[in-house]
């Protein structure tokens, strides 16, 4: 009896001093964590974000290593499979013919298995090259908001020799474009200006989106990227809803949680490019029934601009008393263009580290 209950004694005092350790490790955790400027990487699927992290890999990091270059590698070559099989259903559902010679290919290409550590026989290659001169193939391709392909398809696309060499390994650009989409929470710690800062990458698929509310302690300032370009798209995750509409109704919930009532929030528009090139041919009207002003670069960022600000504004102020004194700070980007993210940072540098030595006095 004696022996056990002296037994019993040693284990509690070692089950305390073992909680000790565990406290004091959280609390230092803590500290680490309010020292540090958190960026937190919002807003739906296929906007950006992670696009945007590379940037900051290679502007303020060591760039891609080889292991990386492997891994894209594997992802750029399966997804010339991927998306010629996704070009081929999307021209047979929007009746476009391909040529004669061509049909018999396109019709067994659908019957290929998906491709293995990047590995894909010569003879499929031949067919890919083929397939993808065909017109018809480039006609479904233009109609690519009716269906689901990434817009880097062509990109990677127009590079098949390259791609296919033996001794290929992606460039930063092809890294900058393949697209793999977030599962969980990615985080990358980086140094500016004196500050240790650490930028949380979220998905931003609708089965994602319940992981964000973990990563909402301590944010410094809330990022939410727009693809500026989805206003004709339809969601990946539920093909009834329209991207740029869910894109709003998304942001108006985040930006307006108590958490980040008086945070700073940065609405980056993204994929500028590529809505340059859109609004000379679509209308915005698709997308909001309200906008007038015709294909217009200025007259349709300025309306979209002003449709996010707004819904960040009201709430802000009527939801409580006190009135909010965060600031909403509009800029457009182009996450695959390193310089233009360089100097994004550079004219928002300050006021992140001020909005952190705000909250940390
Ligand atoms: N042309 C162009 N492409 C872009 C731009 N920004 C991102 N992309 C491409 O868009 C695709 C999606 O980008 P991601 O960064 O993976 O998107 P995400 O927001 O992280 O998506 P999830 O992880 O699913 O939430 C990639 O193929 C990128 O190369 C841009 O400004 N212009
Ligand atoms: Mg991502």
């Amino acid at each position: 009896m004696g022996i056990k209950s002296s037994r019993t004694k040693k284990l509690r005092k070692l089950e305390k001093k073992k909680n000790a350790i565990i406290e004091e490790q959280l609390q230092q955790d803590q500290l680490q964590e309010e020292k540090e400027i958190k960026l937190l990487l919002t807003g739906t699927g296929d906007s950006g974000k992670s696009t945007f992290v590379k940037q900051i890999q290679i502007l303020f990091k060591e760039g891609f290593n080889e292991d990386d270059q492997k891994a894209h590698k594997q992802v750029i070559r399966a997804n010339l499979v991927f998306h010629m099989k996704a070009l081929i259903r999307a021209a047979e559902e929007l009746n476009i013919s391909l040529l004669k010679e061509n049909q018999i290919i396109a019709e067994e290409f659908l019957d290929l298995p998906s491709v293995s550590k990047g590995e894909i026989p010569d003879d499929v290659v031949d067919d890919i090259k083929k397939l993808w001169k065909d017109p018809g193939l480039k006609k479904a391709f233009e109609k690519r908001s009716d269906f689901q392909i990434p817009d880097s398809s062509s990109y990677f696309l127009d590079r098949i020799d390259e791609i296919m060499k033996v001794d290929y390994l992606p460039s930063q650009e092809d890294i900058l474009r393949c697209r793999i989409p977030t599962t969980g929470v990615k985080v990358l710690s980086f140094d500016l200006e004196g500050y240790p800062w650490k930028i949380v990458d979220v998905g931003g698929q609708r089965s994602e989106r319940r992981k964000w509310i973990h990563q909402f302690d301590n944010v410094t300032v809330l990022i939410y990227v727009v693809a500026l370009s989805e206003f004709d798209q339809k969601l990946y995750e539920d093909e009834s809803v329209n991207r740029m509409r869910e894109s709003l109704a998304l942001f108006e919930k985040t930006v307006n949680n108590p958490t980040f009532k008086n945070k700073n929030c940065i609405l980056l528009f993204n994929k500028r490019d590529l809505f340059e090139e859109k609004i000379k041919q679509v209308d915005l009207s698709i997308c909001w029934k309200d906008y007038n002003g015709g294909l217009n670069y200025d007259k349709a960022s300025e309306f979209i601009k002003k449709k996010f600000e707004s819904v960040g504004k009201s709430k802000s102020k009527s939801k409580s008393k006190s009135k909010s004194n965060r600031k909403i700070i509009s800029q457009f980007t182009c996450a695959t263009d390193t310089n233009n993210i360089k100097n994004f940072f550079k004219s928002i540098t300050k006021t992140v580290i001020d909005s952190h030595s705000k909250t940390t006095l």
